[in-house]
Order: C-alpha cells, then sequence, then structure tokens
C-alpha cells in the first residue's frame, strides 16, 4: 500500500513538474514560491514565555537586555519575521580544492557579484525612471536584509565568519532563482557544485563541527550522522592516521550516507558507515577522541524551508524525543575518551531537547563532564537558558492528529457536501427535515469524518485552537483557490500571535494555556497520565546545580541574529571518567514508572543497554531508558541540508519509515540473538592468491597495502576496497563487525574484470586509484592535454583509435598489453588529490576507451576548464 502511495504522490509531482514546464515556467518547487505570513500562535505563546525576546542584539552587535515592553515586542518581531522567510543559500569550498584554485573561485565570484550589481543599478535607475515606487518594490524583492548588518547595508553575499572560505547569500534562494540579474550567479554555483568544488551546507549546520574542532589524528564519532553535511566536514579535517565512524540508525539514510561521501568527499577512506541505533552503540574496545551527537529533535528551527513546523508544531514532539536525545548523548558520554569534546547539538529552539538533556548529562556525571566555551568569531550566538518553563498539551498526538484532521479544509469541503445533501433529503421529507433540525442543534452533531470523535474535541469549541483550526481551513481554501490560479500560495496555519500588554510570566502562561497547553511547575504537579509523557529530567536545574552548570555556555543561534536557521550546539569536556554506578542514573529518568507498565520494546532497550555496559572494557555509563514509541513530528531530516520541497517531504516521511524500520531491526534481534544483516556484509581479508597476479600486472612495489585490501563476505570477491590503517585497526581489528552492521568503507580499489581479454583478473578503478598510483609502476602513463581531452571522448562504448593520439603516446598505446591503464594529465602526475586521471582499457585490435563514469567526466571537463585557466599566463 505505501507503495503505490509513494508512486502516486512521485507521479503528482512529475505531473506537476511537466505541467510547469508546458508553460513554460520554470519548476522551482511549491516551497518557494511560500512565504510564512500567518503564524502558530501555540509556538509563539511557548517562546515568548521561555524569554526568548528578552535580549537582543544592539547597532555594535552587543547582546543587551531589552529594556521595555515596545523593546520585547520589537524583538519578538525580529524573530516572528525572519523565521517565515526563505532561508538564503550558503556553500564552502571544498576540502580537496588547492589554496590557488580557492583564490580563483573567490575572485570569479566577486566578478559575478558586481555584474550583478551594475545590472541591479541599471534596473533601478529605470525604476526610478519609472516612479520612485517601483524602485522601492524592486529592492524589496531584490534582497533580504544580510546577517551581520543592522544597518542599511545589504550585500548579495558574505564571508561567513567562522569558516574560511565558506559563503552565505544576502539574497534568498527564490530570488536567486527567479531573478535573471541573479541568473549568473546560480549558473556559477550550479558548475561548481558539479565540478565539485563547492558544496552547499546550511550556516547553521557548519557550526557543530567547527565547535568540535577534530584534530587531524583523532578519532571521530558522528551519531547520528545522515546524510552527512557534518560528517564531511568533520572527514576534511582529518589526517591519514585520524579515522571516524558516522553512524545512522536508518539503514536507507546510511545508505545516503555512502553517496554523499561519495560526492562531497570522494570516496575518502577514513570512514566507516554504521547502522544502529546511537543509544546501543557498542562500547567495546572502542573510545573517541571526539563525539558529535546531532541527535533527532523536533526540528523547530527549521521552519525557514521546513513549512510543516508552522502547521503542525506541538509540544509532544519535543517531550517525546527527550529521551530518546539523552540515551544518544549520555552514550556518546560514555564512549568519549577522558580528555575528549562532545558536541551536543539540534536545530531546535525548545530548552526541553536542549539545555535539559545538557542539564542531565551534567547532573548525571557528578563533575566528570563539562560544558566548555567554544567562541565563533563573529557570529552571533546567545547564551543558554539557565531555567525555563515546562508546558504541555493534555491532549495526545492522536488527538490532534483527528483534530487537525476533522477540521482541514478537505473533510470542512466533505462536511458542507453532507450538510448540503441532508437539507436536500430534508426539503424532499418535512418529517424528517424536523428531526434533523432537531440534531443539528445538538452540540455534538455527527458530521462525516475520518477522525474518530473524541469528547475533548468537542468540549472546547470556543477555544483558541478551534479559532486556530477555522483560520487554517480558510487560509488552506484560499491558498487551493490560489494556486489553481498559478498565484504565490501563501499557506498558512494559526491565527496571529497577538502581543500581550505586559510581558510577566502570568500573562504569558494565560496565553499558552489558551493556546492549548498546560504549564507545570514542578514533576510533583504531573498527574500520573501525563507522567511518561513529562519525565524529571525536563524540569530546569535547581538554583544550586544552575550555579555549577554553567548552562550558559551552551550556544543558541537565533534565525534573526545572522539570517539563519535556528540552532543550538553545547561543547561538553569529560574530565574525568564517569562512574559506572552514577551512569546508570535510571531512577532520575523514570522515577515514576513502573517497568511492568512499560512496553515490551522498552524493556528490551534497557537489557540492551545493560549488556553493552556490563561489557564496557572502562568503568563507564550506560544509556537508560529506550526510546519511546511516540516520536512526535520529529524531523529526522538534516535540518541543515533539505534543499527542495521533496527533501522537506523526505523528511518528515522519515520519522514513520524510521519508526517502522527500527521497530523491525529489534524484532529481527529478538529473534535472531542479533540482527539478522550482521555479519552478511562484513569486511573480510582478501584472498593472499589474488595479490601475485595483480602486483605482476600493475608493477606494484614493496609498500602496497595488501592488509587494507578488504572484500565483503557477501560479494564473492567482485569489489576489493582500500581501507584506511586507522580505520582498520581502530575499529575493524577491534571486533565491530560483530556488534554492529556495517553499511561500508573505503573506497573501491580493483573491480573483477567481465572482459576475459585481459592478463589481470581485476582493473583498477576509477573510485580509488589515486590511492594506489603512489605503488604503480606499470600501466601508468602521463599524457598531454589534447591527449587527455582525446581519452574522455571514449566515453561508454565509444572507442577512440590509437592512432588519433599525439606519436608518443599512441606508441605507448600500441605496445601496451590488453587491458585497463591509467592516463594522468601532464603537469598534474603526481597531485593526485586534483584527480586529474584516467582509468582506460586498451582494447584488441587498435583502440582504447575511457572507464569513467558520466558525471565523473562531467566533473573532469569542468576541472579542465580550469586547468586552461591556471595555464593561461597571467
Ligand atoms: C538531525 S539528523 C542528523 C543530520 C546530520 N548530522 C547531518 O549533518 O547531515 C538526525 C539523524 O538521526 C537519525 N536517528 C534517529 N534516531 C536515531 C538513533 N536512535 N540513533 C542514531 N541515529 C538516529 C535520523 O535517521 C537522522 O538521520
Amino acid at each position: 500500500m505505501g507503495g503505490k502511495k509513494g508512486k502516486t504522490k512521485f507521479r503528482n509531482k512529475k505531473k506537476m513538474r511537466e505541467e510547469r514546464q508546458a508553460a513554460k515556467e520554470p519548476y522551482r518547487g511549491d516551497f518557494n514560491l511560500v512565504t510564512v505570513t500567518q503564524g502558530n500562535c501555540k509556538m509563539e505563546a511557548y517562546y515568548a514565555l521561555q524569554g526568548i525576546h528578552h535580549q537582543y542584539f544592539n547597532d555594535k552587535g552587543d547582546l543587551v537586555e531589552c529594556q521595555s515592553p515596545e523593546e520585547i515586542d520589537a524583538e519578538r518581531l525580529r524573530w516572528r519575521t525572519s523565521i517565515g522567510k526563505i532561508l538564503p543559500a550558503s556553500f564552502r569550498t571544498a576540502f580537496d580544492v588547492s589554496e590557488s584554485l580557492k583564490e580563483r573561485l573567490e575572485k570569479e565570484l566577486q566578478e559575478i557579484i558586481e555584474e550583478c550589481e551594475k545590472e541591479r543599478a541599471n534596473k533601478e535607475k529605470q525604476a526610478e525612471e519609472n516612479g520612485e515606487e517601483n524602485k522601492e518594490a524592486y529592492q524589496e524583492s531584490f534582497y533580504v536584509d544580510s546577517s551581520n548588518n543592522t544597518s542599511e547595508t545589504r550585500t548579495i553575499i558574505h564571508r561567513i565568519p567562522f569558516l574560511p572560505h565558506a559563503y552565505q547569500l544576502g539574497v534568498d534562494r527564490k530570488i536567486i532563482r527567479k531573478d535573471p540579474q541573479m541568473g549568473k550567479l546560480f549558473e556559477w554555483m550550479k558548475r561548481q557544485t558539479a565540478a565539485g568544488f563547492i558544496t552547499r551546507q546550511e550556516t547553521v549546520s557548519m557550526v557543530p563541527p567547527v565547535v568540535l574542532s577534530p584534530q587531524p589524528n583523532d578519532s571521530v564519532l558522528d551519531m547520528c550522522a545522515a546524510p552527512g553535511s557534518k560528517t564531511c566536514q568533520i572527514l576534511e579535517k582529518l589526517s591519514p592516521e585520524g579515522s571516524m565512524i558516522a553512524n545512522d540508525a536508518s539503514y536507507q539514510r546510511a545508505y545516503m550516507l555512502v553517496t554523499q561521501l561519495r560526492r562531497i568527499m570522494h570516496n575518502n577512506p577514513a570512514v566507516l558507515i554504521t547502522s544502529c541505533e546511537a543509544q546501543f552503540f557498542p562500547q567495546q574496545s572502542l573510545s573517541f577522541d571526539r563525539i558529535l551527537a546531532d541527535v533527532p529533535c523536533s526540528g523547530d528551527g527549521t521552519s525557514r524551508k521546513n513549512i510543516g513546523i508552522w502547521k503542525n508544531w506541538n509540544q509532544l514532539g519535543a517531550l517525546a524525543l527527550h529521551s530518546l536525545q539523552l540515551d544518544i548523548a549520555w552514550k556518546g558520554v560514555a564512549l568519549l575518551k577522558v580528555g575528549g569534546y562532545m558536541c551536543y547539538s539540534t536545530c531546535s529552539h525548545n530548552p526541553i531537547e536542549n539545555e535539559a538533556v545538557v542539564s542531565e548529562l551534567l547532573r548525571r556525571s557528578k563533575g566528570s563532564l563539562e560544558l566548555v566555551d567554544a567562541p565563533l568569531a563573529g557570529f552571533k550566538v546567545r547564551p543558554g537558558m539557565k531555567t525555563w518553563k515546562v508546558l504541555a498539551e493534555e491532549k495526545s498526538m492522536k488527538q490532534i492528529k483527528n483534530e487537525h484532521k476533522k477540521n482541514n479544509a478537505k473533510m470542512k469541503q466533505k462536511r458542507a457536501e453532507w450538510e448540503e445533501k441532508e437539507k436536500k433529503a430534508a426539503g424532499d421529507n418535512p418529517k424528517q427535515g424536523e428531526e434533523e433540525e432537531e440534531k443539528a442543534q445538538q452540540k455534538d452533531a455527527d458530521p462525516p469524518t475520518n477522525a474518530t470523535t473524541e469528547n475533548e474535541e468537542t468540549a472546547d469549541m470556543d477555544t483558541q485552537e478551534e479559532k486556530a483550526a477555522k483560520a487554517d481551513e480558510d487560509v488552506a481554501a484560499k491558498a487551493e483557490q490560489e494556486s489553481t490560479n498559478k498565484v504565490e500560495t501563501k499557506p498558512s496555519s494559526k491565527p496571529r500571535f497577538e502581543p500581550p500588554a505586559s510581558w510577566d510570566d502570568e500573562t504569558l502562561i494565560g496565553l499558552a494555556e489558551k493556546a492549548g497547553l498546560k504549564h507545570f511547575k514542578s514533576i510533583d504537579e504531573v498527574p500520573k497520565n501525563l507522567a511518561k509523557r513529562i519525565k524529571p529530567t525536563c524540569f530546569p536545574p535547581t538554583e544550586e546545580e544552575a550555579q555549577q552548570f554553567h548552562l550558559e555556555k551552551c550556544m543558541r543561534c537565533l534565525s534573526q541574529d545572522n539570517d539563519t536557521g535556528g540552532f543550538f550546539v553545547a561543547l561538553l569536556k569529560k574530565v574525568a571518567p564517569v562512574s559506572r554506578r552514577e551512569a546508570r542514573g535510571k531512577h532520575l529518568l523514570e522515577p515514576k514508572d513502573d517497568a511492568s507498565e512499560q512496553g515490551p520494546e522498552l524493556k528490551r532497550a534497557k537489557l540492551d543497554s545493560d549488556d553493552v555496559a556490563d561489557e564496557a572494557v572502562a568503568a563507564e555509563g550506560k544509556g537508560a531508558g529506550g526510546a519511546e514509541g511516540d516520536k512526535g513530528n520529529a524531523v529526522e531530516g538534516t535540518a541543515g541540508e533539505a534543499e527542495g520541497p521533496e527533501d522537506i517531504a523526505g523528511a518528515t516521511e522519515m520519522s514513520t519509515k524510521l519508526k517502522r524500520e527500527v521497530k523491525a531491526n529489534r524484532l529481527d534481534d529478538k529473534q535472531g540473538g542479533k540482527h539478522k544483516d550482521l555479519g552478511r556484509d562484513d569486511f573480510i581479508p582478501v584472498d593472499e592468491a589474488a595479490f601475485g597476479p595483480l602486483i605482476e600486472f600493475y608493477g606494484f612495489d614493496d609498500n602496497f597495502p595488501k592488509d587494507q585490501m578488504m572484500t565483503r563476505a557477501c560479494g564473492g570477491g567482485k569489489v576489493l576496497h582500500y581501507i584506511r590503517k586507522s580505520v582498520k585497526e581502530n575499529y575493524i581489528d577491534q571486533g565491530i563487525q560483530k556488534r554492529i552492521t556495517i553499511i561500508g568503507s573505503g573506497v573501491k580499489a580493483f573491480v573483477r574484470n567481465t572482459n576475459m581479454t585481459s592478463d589481470s583478473m581485476y582493473r583498477v578503478s576509477q573510485e580509488g586509484v589515486q590511492f594506489l598510483l603512489p605503488y604503480m609502476t606499470k600501466r601508468k602513463v602521463v599524457v598531454s592535454l589534447d591527449d587527455f581531452k582525446l581519452c574522455m571522448t571514449g566515453e561508454g562504448n565509444i572507442m577512440v583509435k590509437i592512432s588519433d593520439f599525439s606519436e608518443e603516446f599512441s606508441t605507448v598505446l600500441t605496445e601496451l598489453p590488453i587491458g585497463p591503464f591509467v592516463v594522468l594529465l601532464k603537469g598534474y602526475e603526481t597531485d593526485y588529490a586534483r584527480k586529474l586521471l584516467m582509468v582506460m582499457w586498451r582494447c584488441r585490435g587498435t583502440n582504447v576507451n575511457c572507464l569513467v563514469s558520466k558525471v565523473d567526466l562531467e566533473a573532469m571537463r569542468t576541472k579542465l576548464r580550469d586547468v586552461k585557466k591556471e595555464q593561461e599566463p597571467s
């Protein structure tokens, strides 16, 4: 069923795209047309109560306290406006781009910007001639406020201050795609991305790796890594002695990591990709210098690109994820070496997912863990909250969802149709009409609905939520109408948050309660039926604890401060071992819960966790509790990188998928004692007999790293992978494969030939050839630019005649025995990182052809344009 539904969705998207193309309108995805004009009353009331509007950055860039209600409201408006705007694009240059190339890219960028500016000036002049109003309208549409400027200055692009060669546009994605003046910049970005010179990454997503600051030889764990932009950023910092594990609970997303690493990192072999629930990550023989816990979160900091946040925000997601986040982070603490650092991050503003988790880590570790300052030069960050308010819906997620379904535009239409039909029927039969009238007078008349009717749903008809739902319908209906007219849609959810006359707690609690949240001063106030939802660890620390914890060292990024998404980061240092007894801390997590009331999954999770702790080499902690059933509207898609509407849809879909997948894995665990995939795809040593012919054919010297060549247990020796020594020694040789599912590592070094005309059973693979070249003494040829270009034309099944090459090269080729060989571009033959090299095949007869994929060839062409410029006299 799911598949069918998915297909339909896909078909609809395709159809939409085709329709747009037919109408000669560029496809931009619906989301790019959206600016949120309304709001979410509940969310706004909740955050107003948490006090996020009580400070602001003044013109000097200092964070100051608001002195009056007007100042608070002005700050609220800044936040509100910013989180409703489309996120500007940001990117950074790729890791393997040489310094000279970086400089040139920057120069090119500058030139394009100047051109754009010139065109803008012309356009403005024209607009001025047509009247002042037009000019202003044009300026408005052309720019968004640039991050670092509270003053009038607005820029098309600016540097991200904490990372060299990283840039953020001052123009949002909508403008860059729509505006012809910006077309050049857009084209430039597209071209450089295809060549692998730049990589798109959201600004705040660049923060955690910078804060974590991995050292070249570190062993790093990325606990929740997919889709992997932060993994790549960390990997760039590692030397060949450094190593990394990138883990994700979802198999599918872990495979996405493989693709991402291939694309951005050109298959950096320093990483091992695994898939397990991070809270159960095996500790046996493993410890890390740095850990990134970029945990799944409710994602309300992503409202600038995830429109669903506006519609569906509720507190249930954050509350449900709190325990999981804590378990993951606590496991991270256990896996951290003494003296090591862990970065905890979310793309949520919610203190329940942020400071509450950090507080509990500090509480449990009893002084073994410390929060550390991590300055981000030139980037505006706010201190963590020292206290916060705990609020929750009294309704369950199911009830809220049903309410939403019942009140959406489609259901309203169905209800109207039903009422119409009933009226008609009553007209035909007056007696029945009387009965119907009577029925209609009953408050809980029962029109057709796909939601189950709950008492609560009809009880508070006049609540804020009800009004919100009605407003929602109207807006949705209007949006539907507008979209059919092909006008920009402005969907929204709840009515606007009206600023209160006074900003004291009492008034704000009143507002939040009106919006459907209940405030709990302490855990003692939480009724039994909500005890599973609201954990003691959700509450703020005592004053004494707050003095010790220094939560102000946590970092909060608010959208309006740097024109980014919202983000939370905390850097923790493990200063002493965490004792196992303290590490248990289960009593802190679930004092009110009776273990017998918990589902089998939770109990199993605990058992699993105990098991891991018992086997721990060091007397270090274990994660208490397990993942909860209902994860609310968790955004597991990265906060940072979802770009188009498909990605956003994918991200929200993911939470359900992931839940299903993890559940299935757990069932497998129960039945077989370990996951069914465990060991199936392990890396195993290559049969020694395979090396002799390889060494002979390619002339590998004595340093050829045979022990770093491995193959997959299920692969029948078709592919030989080159694994980094550090990965092999630190993880594979430590037996990690016995405890966890390995998704991938290393690079394809050799692939078994299907063409048996060659003397070699294996051909070198374009993917990993640069790691073999230093040891290769045969079958590599340095060629001129012209010969290199000609080689590239032998794409797919196209053959290139040997006689068409230069005399020098064709002589070499004529004497070369049939089989694979490598061509290296003259001038770059030792610069393996530039990868201006290609795997070719010497065919029988007088031809050669190229064994490089279309995508790689395309990137190579862009690189060659560059080579040409490098060779031009300056
Ligand atoms: C916020 S995203 C991580 C983004 C990633 N760090 C990046 O920069 O691209 C959270 C990820 O956690 C994964 N996840 C969810 N529950 C998990 C768990 N229990 N253990 C490990 N990963 C989990 C999700 O599949 C999702 O990919």
